[in-house]
């Protein structure tokens, strides 16, 4: 087997999709790749879908997803969590190493690509850990991981900070050869310590519960751009939550430093003044941050200091997360309303266009993680990986209908804006009418 698919599918004629948003058009979908665009006569054997309202956007690609399988798959599973990518729009997504065993060997990320590419649902790209079993003491067989069936290109510690600045420069000058990225989850292990639960301000002390400053992610932020611009080798942020990591991402990039940021859909929308409510749903690494931040990761989203939305889908099983909420897991889901969130608070109000968006969910991620058949383009001989997305309407999500195992979904009982109506991976309609095509 191979990761292009062997599998036949039909020939599809997308009828009237407005492409990217530059108006409409019809796409034909033959053998996995786009065989035309524009004004297109059906082929007797294809199916025609009409897409009259729909925007056609690129297959959206995850940098970073939480499948839990090995280990916990009582959260999630390779299966459940490529249908929750699926039915938001996802064709690829990059799979965290904190699972158990720790992706930290060619053999585990090769288990964990082949279990994503017998689902066949979205392109499952392992991440490895930077150092052995996330310890943070010995860096992991980084360039094995690289150059084994799985081809990781992208190293992180998520969940923990590669803390010693030792161990990031020898990470750092490691995958310069191979021009991969380690993302960073920018967190001082002394500043954030092991009781804090949010974000540390006025309510969290108002609500008695421990939190962690903005400084513990700036001063690994900072620190980081510093060893990349060193190494002259690629770090890149993980869900960049506060305004200062911004200024010096900023910074950074003005200076050559070869530095690529995400930020998640939660970050984007939800503020500090939910802990009011105790829920542990809303218990997440990092903390939500007050409005003034959530301000500046859409100012820097648009303007492309952060380069990428990335969800952090982080499942977690109920017994896990129904405690008080200094006791509860840390982390939320995030891939079924990830596109959702985004047209809702940045497309609508004109801050990001469709292409913005395409850049943003698509092009960029698959970039940075090194994706050849991902984030391209909708052209005539591309990969078909395209989601078809309704922008009107509002919809209040119900957690109760997610394909992912867990609950833990900060969304449920919002109102979005927009739906997914269908997506494709190369040519074969994963999602169609809203449903899963397992
Ligand atoms: N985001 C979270 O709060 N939790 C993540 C780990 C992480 O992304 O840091 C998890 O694995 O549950
Ligand atoms: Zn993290
Ligand atoms: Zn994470």
């Amino acid at each position: 087997m191979s990761t292009e698919d062997t599998t036949e599918s039909s020939a599809y004629l997308i009828k009237g999709a407005d492409i990217l948003g530059r108006g409409a058009g019809d796409l034909l979908l033959a053998d996995g790749v786009i065989r035309g665009l524009g004004s297109i006569d059906a082929p007797a054997d294809a199916i025609v879908l009409d897409a009259d309202g729909l925007v056609a956007l690129p297959g959206l690609v995850d940098l970073h997803t939480h499948l839990r399988e090995p280990g916990r798959e009582d959260a999630e599973t390779v299966a459940t969590g490529s249908a929750a990518a699926a039915a938001g729009g996802f064709t690829a997504v990059l799979a965290m190493a904190n699972t158990n065993p720790v992706t930290d060997t060619a053999e585990a990320a090769e288990h964990i690509h082949d279990l994503g590419r017998r689902c066949g649902l979205v392109d499952v790209h392992p991440v490895g850990a930077v150092t052995k079993g996330l310890a943070g003491e010995e860096l992991a067989e980084l360039g094995l991981m690289h150059r084994s069936s799985a081809a990781v290109n992208v190293f992180s510690d998520d969940g923990k900070c590669v803390h010693d600045a030792r161990l990031m420069r020898r990470a750092l000058e490691y995958v310069r050869a191979f021009d991969a990225v380690i993302s960073q989850h920018s967190q001082d292990p002394r500043l954030a310590d092991g009781q804090a639960c949010c974000h540390e301000g006025e309510l969290s002390g108002r609500l008695g519960l421990p939190g962690w400053p903005v400084v513990a992610e700036e001063v690994i932020v900072a620190r980081d751009v510093m060893l990349a611009r060193h190494t002259n080798s690629r770090v890149h942020v993980a869900h960049v939550s506060t305004a200062g990591s911004v200024e010096v991402i900023r910074w950074a990039k003005a200076q050559g430093i070869k530095v690529t940021a995400e930020v998640t859909p939660h970050h984007l929308m939800l503020t500090t003044d939910l802990l009011a409510t105790y829920d542990p749903t809303f218990k997440v690494n990092p903390p939500l941050r007050p409005n003034q931040h959530v301000q500046a990761l859409r100012e820097a989203l648009a303007d492309g200091t952060i380069d990428a939305v990335a969800t952090d889908h982080a499942p977690h099983a109920r017994h896990d997360k129904e405690h008080a909420f200094g006791e509860a897991a840390f982390g939320m889901l995030g891939l079924e309303q990830a596109l959702q969130v985004v047209n809702t608070v940045m497309h609508r109000d004109g801050t990001l266009d469709w292409a913005g968006v395409a850049d943003r969910m698509s092009g960029a991620p698959a970039r940075i993680a090194g994706l050849a058949g991902q984030g391209r383009p909708l052209a005539e001989g591309e990969p078909a990986n395209l989601v078809l997305f309704d922008p009107e309407g509002q919809v209040v999500i119900d957690g109760a209908a997610s394909q992912s195992l867990s609950r833990n979904n900060p969304w449920h009982g919002r109102t979005l804006h927009g739906q997914v109506v269908a997506t494709f991976l190369r040519g074969r309609a994963t999602v169609l009418d809203g449903e899963v095509n397992s």
